[in-house]
């Protein structure tokens, strides 16, 4: 089996579409975006991420040797600052209760909530703590409270600047100053790579690294994905291609919802980061379809009856990993009461997770909606890294499709501005205002319920 193969067959739903026609109507706008994603110099603004997978590690590998010397590690940062990193943790250690890794005790401090801020800081008061701050514009208001707040805890219980390390942009925002004016540590965030596409730079890299996540393999696999997408001009060998015509054809016939539903609890936070990539990559000038993060089993026993019986509007890719890192079995079966649970007797759990999968892509397919199969001959740093960049490839190149920049996120931003205006910062009064005008709408029909 390969590494990772996509089935296409029950893609077109209940289109009348056909393959053929699929090719004609977006085949060349297809070819355009990849020859866009090849010839455009990677220092261009957003572009930097295509030449990750050929980064130096040595960087990488020794600052994560010193952070491996802690006893905890909290990293502050949000959105692509964060996901990435918990992705990996997830797929590729056990990520399920960070209590089991082998390295230092890794903590995110993502959502600026006092109460998560405090219970994390809790845990690790004891020891030795690292500080890291990763953050692109070195300025967003979640990371950087968070950030003022641990490292003065740091400081009272007698660290000093010398325990963090920030990555950021090389020249611009308040992390690289603060780099420039203390003797912490600091790492660069490529200018031409955007935050959600981070993760294989030190951004994400350096704390996986340190928990003894494999960086070189990571790369390695994103490499071969990104020289095997480059290279396939055939547009029915080439899944990216493929996938982007797709979506765009499903958007175009009132299906603006992606679901992606892995059938593995180390891929949940896959989804997530998957989510951030597509929606503020592709969410543009009233265009866009909505990622929608499912997991299997368990929203087998939530969301499919919603996918099956619902309305025509979503498209599925159902990820299935046929080995899992762990193989366990259910026993011999000898209580009277359970033997109506023979047939389940020798039965691998991984194999049953497996064939769930298949029964509701069938199920799926059965009501007559689109479904991409994803199969991943297993979960390892290699095929991690060569997933990321596939959706890193495909976001970026069904971006270019429908027209729009698939790097910036001026939708966001204006929110930013916001938080920052209600904050008093200097030069933000007006959006403060503004936020004033809007909430004034939103409080109008008021109801005091109780
Ligand atoms: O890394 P930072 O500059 O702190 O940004 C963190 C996040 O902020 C915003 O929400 C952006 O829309 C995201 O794309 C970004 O990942």
């Amino acid at each position: 089996m390969k590494k990772i193969s996509f089935s296409f067959g029950a893609s077109l739903g209940g289109s009348t579409t056909t393959f053929t026609e699929l090719k004609e109507s977006f085949g060349a706008a297809a070819l355009a975006a990849q020859r866009w994603l090849a010839e455009t110099p990677s220092c261009t603004e957003g572009h930097g991420w295509l030449a990750l997978p050929d980064s130096p590690v040595e960087e990488i590998e020794e600052t994560a040797a010193w952070l491996a010397g802690y006893d905890s590690v909290i990293q502050v940062g949000i959105g692509g600052s964060a996901l990435g990193n918990l992705m990996l943790n997830q797929a590729l250690l056990d990520g399920f209760y960070n209590e089991s890794t082998p390295g230092p005790k890794f903590y995110l401090a993502d959502n600026p909530d006092p109460d998560k801020t405090l219970s994390i800081w809790e845990r690790v008061k004891e020891g030795r703590v690292a500080l890291v701050g990763v953050s692109k514009s070195g300025a967003t208001a979640e990371t950087m409270t968070q950030f003022l707040w641990y490292r003065s805890e740091l400081l009272k219980k007698g660290q000093s600047d010398a325990d963090i390390l920030v990555i950021t942009d090389p020249e611009k925002g308040i992390f690289r100053a603060f780099a420039n004016g203390s003797d912490c540590r600091v790492m660069e965030l490529p200018a031409s790579v955007g935050g959600r596409y981070s993760v294989l730079c030190p951004a994400g890299l350096v704390t996986a690294a340190a928990l003894g996540i494999d960086a070189p393999a990571l790369l390695k696999g994103a490499a071969a994905m990104r020289d095997f997408l480059t290279a396939e001009k055939d547009f029915d060998k080439n899944p990216a291609l493929k996938l982007g015509a797709i979506h765009l054809l499903h958007e175009r016939e009132g299906r603006p919802m992606s679901v992606l539903m892995p059938y593995s609890s180390k891929m949940a936070y896959f989804a997530e980061w998957y989510a951030q990539l597509w929606a503020e990559s592709l969410g543009k000038n009233g265009l866009g379809t909505t990622p929608v993060r499912a997991l299997g089993a368990i929203d087998q026993h939530s969301q499919v009856q919603l996918y099956t019986e619902g309305p025509d509007d979503k498209f599925f890719t159902l990820i299935c990993a046929e080995g899992h890192g762990v193989e366990l079995s259910v026993p011999a079966i000898e209580h009277e009461a359970l033997s109506p649970l023979k047939y389940l007797d020798g039965q691998g759990i991984g194999a049953m997770l497996n064939l769930e999968a298949k029964s509701t892509a069938a199920a799926i397919v059965k009501s007559g909606h689109p479904l991409v199969w994803l199969e991943l001959e297993k979960l390892d740093a290699e095929t991690v890294g060569a997933l990321v960049f596939f959706y890193e490839y495909l976001t970026a190149l069904t971006g270019r499709m429908m027209g729009i920049n698939p790097f910036d996120q001026p939708g966001v931003e204006q929110g930013k501005k916001y938080t920052y205006g209600l904050m008093g910062r200097a030069g933000y009064e007006k959006d403060a205002e503004e936020v004033g005008e809007w909430f004034r709408k939103i409080a109008a029909e008021r109801i005091e319920a109780l």
